[in-house]
């Protein structure tokens, strides 16, 4: 089983439009896609595409609380959401006839203490059964910085394997308790070390820098160019074949649910890099968020490559 924590769930609306985005004027909406959201839902979608046994952590309310629910019910996840009064989120993508995607993210109503300590109780049984937990997106209001970094504690009492994909203060934070495997982009890994990264060669000194810390696998994603892999075994490079992105939001949740789906699998480094690869680029493929074809991620598999690095 691997449980996914998504503490910002939301309703994603996926908007498609005619043209491009014209700000200052008002534009009809062609056709309008809602997913269940936020981060480690997108992770849920993808472990269950696997075939690997999944739960959903995480709060919901209200009425879009709901809405995400039955979603899941209708994807046949499995979800044991702590309820709270305030309302779930929405955040919008906007998908651009001229190929770009814009999001507008809402910030997620503030969760109470009470609801947070609630939360803490479900998440410890809920990691009882788990060998793997992914931690993803950002925190609602009223959340500490160091939240991911508890809940890394307890998975980490509990002998599980741990992801981290967060950023700002919660990735600072988050990453003082150790997780298992980090996956951040290079934007979030400039802002993590407060630095400006300029070539690959730059990219593996600030992963070698996080691998230096303890964290056993770091992974940075780079959209189209695929992803680094610092771990003990060596620095590797997978790299996706050239390919028609669709929609490239939900590409870093897709290689998280690969990754946490590989770790459960017991894969080499270079088995789950190149799976890892394989799946995130079949969603960029993919109209949907956190979906993929199996005849794409197939096709595609074959022809990832992974570099080993000497350096
Ligand atoms: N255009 C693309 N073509 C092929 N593969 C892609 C493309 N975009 C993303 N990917 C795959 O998805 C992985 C993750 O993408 P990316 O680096 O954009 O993550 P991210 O910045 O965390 O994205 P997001 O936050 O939108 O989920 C990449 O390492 C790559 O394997
Ligand atoms: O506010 P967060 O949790 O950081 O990001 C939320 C979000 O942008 O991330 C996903 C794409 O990765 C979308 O499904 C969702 O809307």
């Amino acid at each position: 089983m691997i449980t996914t924590v998504t503490l910002n769930v939301s309703v994603d609306k996926a908007y498609k439009i005619k043209g491009s985005v014209r700000p200052g004027t008002v534009s009809r909406v062609e056709e309008c896609t809602n997913t269940a959201g936020g981060k480690g839902l997108n992770v849920a979608r993808i472990v269950d595409l696997c075939g690997e046994e999944v739960q959903a952590a995480g709060f919901a309310g209200g009425f879009n609380g709901g809405y995400v629910r039955k979603m899941l019910d209708e994807d046949g996840i499995q979800h044991q959401f702590t309820e709270v009064k305030s309302e779930t989120r929405s955040c919008i993508n906007i998908l651009a006839e001229d190929g770009t995607s814009t999001e507008y993210l809402e910030p997620g109503a503030p969760v109470t203490e009470e609801e947070w300590q609630r939360f803490l109780q479900d998440f410890a049984w809920m990691t009882e059964n788990s060998s793997v937990i992914t931690i993803s997106g950002s925190a609602p209001q009223g959340l500490e910085a160091e939240c991911y970094k508890t809940l890394i504690e307890e998975v980490k009492r509990q002998g599980k394997q741990v992801i981290l994909d967060t950023s700002g203060v919660y990735l600072e934070e988050g990453l003082k308790a150790v997780p298992t495997m980090i996956k951040p982009n290079q934007e979030e890994l400039e802002a993590l070390l407060g630095t400006r990264i300029q070539n690959r060669q730059e990219l593996i000194k600030a992963g070698k820098q996080l691998k230096n810390w303890g964290i056993p696998f770091v992974v940075i994603s780079a959209g189209a160019d695929g992803a680094l892999l610092i771990c003990e075994d060596g620095i590797y490079h997978g790299r996706p074949p050239k390919l028609e992105a669709v929609n490239p939001v939900g590409c870093g949740d897709s290689m998280v649910g690969a990754f946490a789906v590989a770790m459960s699998r017991s894969k080499t480094p270079e088995e789950a890099l190149a799976f890892a690869v394989a799946v995130s680029a079949a969603n960029a493929m993919n109209e949907g968020t956190g979906r993929f074809q199996s005849e794409d991620m197939e096709q595609i598999l074959g022809n990832v490559s992974v570099e080993r690095i000497q350096d």
